[in-house]
């Protein structure tokens, strides 16, 4: 019976592993040598042989020569062990051949050879040798359970010199023998059966068996006419559980050979002779492989390709195995010379020596898995485990959200901290001693503090809820970033508030020196005011009639006059003073403007901060700049500042705003009052109204917001010291300039009286320097026309214009006004001259503009009053001035057209008077007490008027303490 497997050839299986030589040091050994005498057999007792040999001990066997018989050949062999005739198979496998056989079990090749004679009892002894071995083999493995065990069994035979798979009839009776690089020979195609057990392979062994070519010889009936060689490859394995990942493998070779014969002695012909041929020569080639193995593997040549069975065996002859060769003789003296023969392989054979070495493979999927576990391992041993990281880094973000903590209660203790500074003593003061407005700008500067905790009745919990939140999330999404935040605006709010509260009080005490001083001074303009007035008065009367009196007058004035002048240079060191203290307030109010931080309201004045830079390096640029540019220009343009006239028009009407500023600038626009700051200051209000919506936007934008809102208050309320200390400045300007011309007019009266002239009676005194009516009406048309001329070269604004032009019709009294405006416009016109378009900056302590800042707030101001058309005109009342005025009914932005058209012709009287009428009419001028020349009073006392649009040159005093 034949079984196929036709899918697992050896050769494949030969190729597989991967045999490690060099996993363990070879161990040389010899082959180990036993003999084995048998019996008797039926046929010699029968034939009355003589029994030739005998085991004298264990190891040795001796000829036993018949009695008359001489010797000439060695007569004793020792050997490994040799086996009596009463020796069993199992002795012989115990003591002679098991631990080679079993070597395999270790991965070390093992082959048992039964070489001998025919039917000397290599069949016999074989069988039961390899019986005995898959027994061991099997009991080893059940006593081995770490070890995962794989037996396969492949069988093969050589007849005639022709390969036979044993195991699979069908493959024909010639196989190729291939050389292996590391299997060396290898048969082609040779099945090779996986014995689930021992009996399994038992049965396998057997049909090996059976497969086997015997025949009938004249020595033995069943001879084996054919080498048989059947071989284990055991691979063993530590099981899953272990780190090993080394396997074991090792072939075992159970090698019955075909006995050697003689033709004479087995009367063999035809096919037996011819079989005996082959085998005969095949044990040739053995006996001169063994013969040259035997005197030293550097002998040259081994032979071992000279036959299939060498070639087979090659591993196992000299090789890397362990090989045991059982020697089988029979005993008959009959047999004597081959029994010889056998002796003198044998011999030949134990001095040959074998490197044998322990097979270890690592299989692909073994190594594979070493691999990942390996791989694991050190992943393992590398990563921390995550829940343990995790726990870790919750740890650490606990703590940084309680440092985060701890800053912001910090933060807001500070925050309250200068709340209640800014609070307490600044507008508490201001409040009961001043204005509203200015506790209200005082008050929002601690926007921070009150309005955005919520404790304003506009804020309630709500709003302060609100921060809270914003707060905790800023902890919680940028640690870092808010800490800088906090720290940042930690570092401002100290800053800040320093410096207001520095400023704050030198304001204080500039204000209340400067009332005392000033109420002085101003109880003496308006005597002297008061007598001007009366002179005037006075002086157009006919010369003849009331000479005396004018002259008494003059007499009583230069009197008063000198008196006052007096009082005045005692005063001049006032003023001085007061002019130094004012120069400190501002050196603070600019101070503390430097230390605000800037925002994006800066990128309005892009333009403008450079060229601060170029121009003053050495100045940090003022993130304030555009309430400086207003300042500034209320500085130059004061009086009439268009600052006051929208003032007006926010007070008087609700529905006027303040024209939208292109690019968000609207703190720029001197439009701008001090009540529409907080409001759009009250960004902290945006803070509330974003609670329908927390947490949308990030730490950052928050804390920018919070920024803009503190800066916007604070620009609030520098923005209101500055124009209160521009306006003092301004009041000391005009005081000095009232005292010039108080003093010129005192001077001449001092030189008339030097010259001898009798006031009361020197009939011959000239007039006073009083032009005639007819003359101060020529001088005021020329001096209105200059101050249009100038007031169009200098880009002034033109509700200022319109207010002037409006006010001053050529009254007597105008002449100071007109004088003043001209000087002002004069000192303008050569200040832009120098100018130019630089960037408007400090100058020393002065403020200054440039002509793009001029033409910049101007064109505000056009776009204010293009949006005040729709609202105080009808269409049609619109249609008409577009018509009258050129501007194309089907253009696009006639509004703005029409407007750039107002005060543009400073030569046409028309254009002059229709531009005031109309701007007038736009922001509500001649609405009753909208128009007053109080608004350019030289009057330095407070007006009774509380209306804030009330502009004189005291006007900003009044706005900003009277508000
Ligand atoms: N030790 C022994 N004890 C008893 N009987 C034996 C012993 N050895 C061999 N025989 C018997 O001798 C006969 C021949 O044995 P065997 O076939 O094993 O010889 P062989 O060497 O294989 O011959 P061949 O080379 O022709 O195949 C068999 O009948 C066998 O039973």
């Amino acid at each position: 019976m034949t079984i196929r497997n036709p899918g697992t050839p050896v050769s494949k299986i030969d190729r597989t592993p991967a045999s490690t030589p060099g996993g363990s040091k070879s161990r040389e050994e010899k082959i180990v040598v036993t003999v084995r005498l048998r019996p008797l057999n039926k046929r010699e007792q029968s034939a009355k042989d003589q029994v030739a040999w005998e085991c004298i001990d264990e190891h040795t066997i001796v000829y036993k020569p018949l009695s008359q018989e001489r010797v000439a050949q060695p007569s004793s062999f020792t050997f490994d062990k040799v086996f009596s005739p009463a020796s069993y198979t199992e002795n012989v496998y115990e003591d002679g051949v098991k631990n080679v056989a079993l070597s395999a079990l270790m991965g070390i090749n093992a082959t048992i050879f039964a070489y001998g004679q025919t039917s000397s009892g290599k069949t016999y002894t074989m069988r039961g040798i390899t019986e005995k071995a898959v027994y061991d083999i099997y009991k080893h493995i059940v006593n081995t359970p770490e070890r995962d065990f794989r037996i396969r069994i492949s069988g093969l035979e050589i007849y005639n010199e022709n390969v036979k798979d044993l195991l699979n009839s069908d493959s024909g009776r010639n196989l190729k023998l291939l050389d292996d690089p590391e299997k060396g020979t290898v048969v082609e195609k040779l099945v090779e059966e996986t014995a689930n057990d021992d009996q399994h392979l038992k049965s396998l062994i057997r049909i090996c068996e059976a497969q086997r070519q015997v025949g009938e010889t004249a020595l033995n009936d069943t001879s084996s006419r054919s080498h048989q060689i059947i071989r284990l490859t055991i691979e063993s394995t530590l099981r899953e559980n272990s780190d090993c990942v080394r396997s074991y493998v090792a072939s075992l070779n159970f090698v019955d050979l075909a006995g050697s014969e003689r033709a004479s002695q087995t009367n063999s012909d035809g096919v037996r002779l011819r079989e005996g041929c082959h085998i005969n020569l095949s044990l040739m080639t053995l006996t001169t492989v063994i013969r040259k193995l035997s005197v030293g593997k550097r002998s040259g040549h081994i032979p071992y390709r000279d036959s299939k069975l060498t070639r087979i065996l090659q591993h196992s002859l000299g090789g890397n195995a362990r090989t045991a060769i059982i020697c089988t003789l029979s005993p008959a003296s009959s047999h004597v010379e081959q029994s010889r023969n056998t002796l003198f392989f044998a011999t030949r054979a134990k001095e040959v020596t074998n490197n044998a070495q322990v097979n270890m493979v690592i299989s692909d999927k073994q190594l594979i898995k070493h691999l990942q576990k390996e791989v694991a391992r050190l992943e393992a041993a590398r990563t921390p485990d995550p829940l343990s990281e995790k726990d870790y880094k919750i740890q650490q973000m606990e703590k940084e959200i309680e440092e985060l903590r701890i800053q912001r209660d910090l933060a807001q203790s500070q925050v309250d901290e200068l709340r209640q500074k800014l609070q307490e003593p600044q507008v508490l003061q201001l409040t009961e001693s001043r204005s509203p407005n200015v506790k209200k700008c005082l008050s929002f500067s601690g926007a921070l503090s009150p309005n955005l905790m919520g404790k304003e009745p506009g804020y309630p919990e709500k709003t302060k809820n609100t921060m809270a939140r914003q707060a905790m999330r800023q902890s919680s999404t940028a640690p870092f970033t808010l800490m800088h935040e906090i720290k940042k605006l930690e570092h401002l709010q100290e800053q800040l508030g320093e410096e207001a509260n520095r400023a704050l009080e030198v304001l204080q005490k500039e204000v209340a020196c400067h009332r005392q001083g000033n109420q002085d001074a101003a109880e003496t303009i308006a005597k002297l005011q008061a007598e001007i007035r009366d002179m005037c008065a006075v002086r157009p009367a006919p010369k003849e009639v009331e000479v005396e009196s004018v002259v008494s007058v003059n007499k009583s004035i230069s009197a008063n006059l000198k008196d006052e002048i007096t009082r005045l240079h005692s005063q001049g060191s006032n003023i001085a003073e007061l002019e130094e203290q004012l120069e400190n307030v501002q050196k603070s109010i600019d101070k503390l403007v430097m230390s605000l931080p800037s925002n994006a309201d800066q990128q309005c004045n892009a333009e403008t901060s450079l060229k601060t830079k170029n121009h003053s390096k050495k100045k940090k640029l003022l993130p304030l700049a555009s309430s400086n540019t207003a300042n500034r220009q209320n500085f130059i343009r004061s009086p009439c500042s268009p600052l006051s006239s929208t003032r007006q028009v926010f007070d008087s009407e609700t529905e006027n705003r303040a024209p939208e500023c292109e690019d968000n600038c609207s703190n720029e626009t001197p439009l701008v009052s001090g009540k529409d700051a907080p409001l759009k200051s009250e960004d902290g209000g945006d803070v509330s109204s974003k609670e329908g919506t927390p947490y949308r936007r990030t730490s950052s934008v928050n804390m920018k917001k919070m920024q803009k809102m503190f800066q916007n208050a604070a620009e609030e309320n520098v923005r209101s010291i500055r124009q209160y200390v521009t306006e003092l400045k301004e009041r000391v300007a005009k005081l000095q300039y009232q005292k010039q011309l108080l003093v010129c007019q005192v001077l001449e009266l001092e030189a008339n009286e030097a010259a001898g002239y009798d006031l009361e009676n020197d009939e011959n005194m000239p007039e006073i320097q009083e032009e005639s009516p007819i003359s101060w009406t020529v001088t005021f048309r020329e001096q209105r026309q200059q101050i249009i001329e100038l007031w169009d070269v200098c880009f002034v604004s033109i509700i200022h214009r319109t207010q002037f032009y409006l006010l001053f019709k050529g009254d007597p009294s105008d002449q100071i006004y007109l004088e003043v405006e001209l000087r002002r416009l004069n000192w303008l016109q050569q200040h832009l001259a120098e100018i130019g378009n630089a960037t408007p900056a400090h100058t020393g302590d002065e403020p200054t503009i440039s002509i793009s800042s001029s033409l910049k707030a101007l064109k505000r101001e056009r776009e204010f009053l293009a949006k005040r058309l729709s609202a105080r005109l009808s269409e049609e009342e619109r249609e008409a001035l577009y018509i009258k005025w050129e501007v194309p009914l089907e253009g696009k932005q006639r509004r703005i057209q029409f407007i750039n058209k107002l005060w543009t012709n400073p030569h046409d009287s028309n254009n002059v008077q229709e531009s005031a009428d109309i701007v007038a009419n736009l922001v509500g001028l001649r609405q009753s007490g909208n128009l007053s020349k109080e608004m350019f009073e030289l009057n330095f006392v407070p007006p009774s008027d509380k209306r804030p649009w009330i502009m004189g040159w005291s006007n900003p005093i009044s706005n900003l303490l009277n508000l």
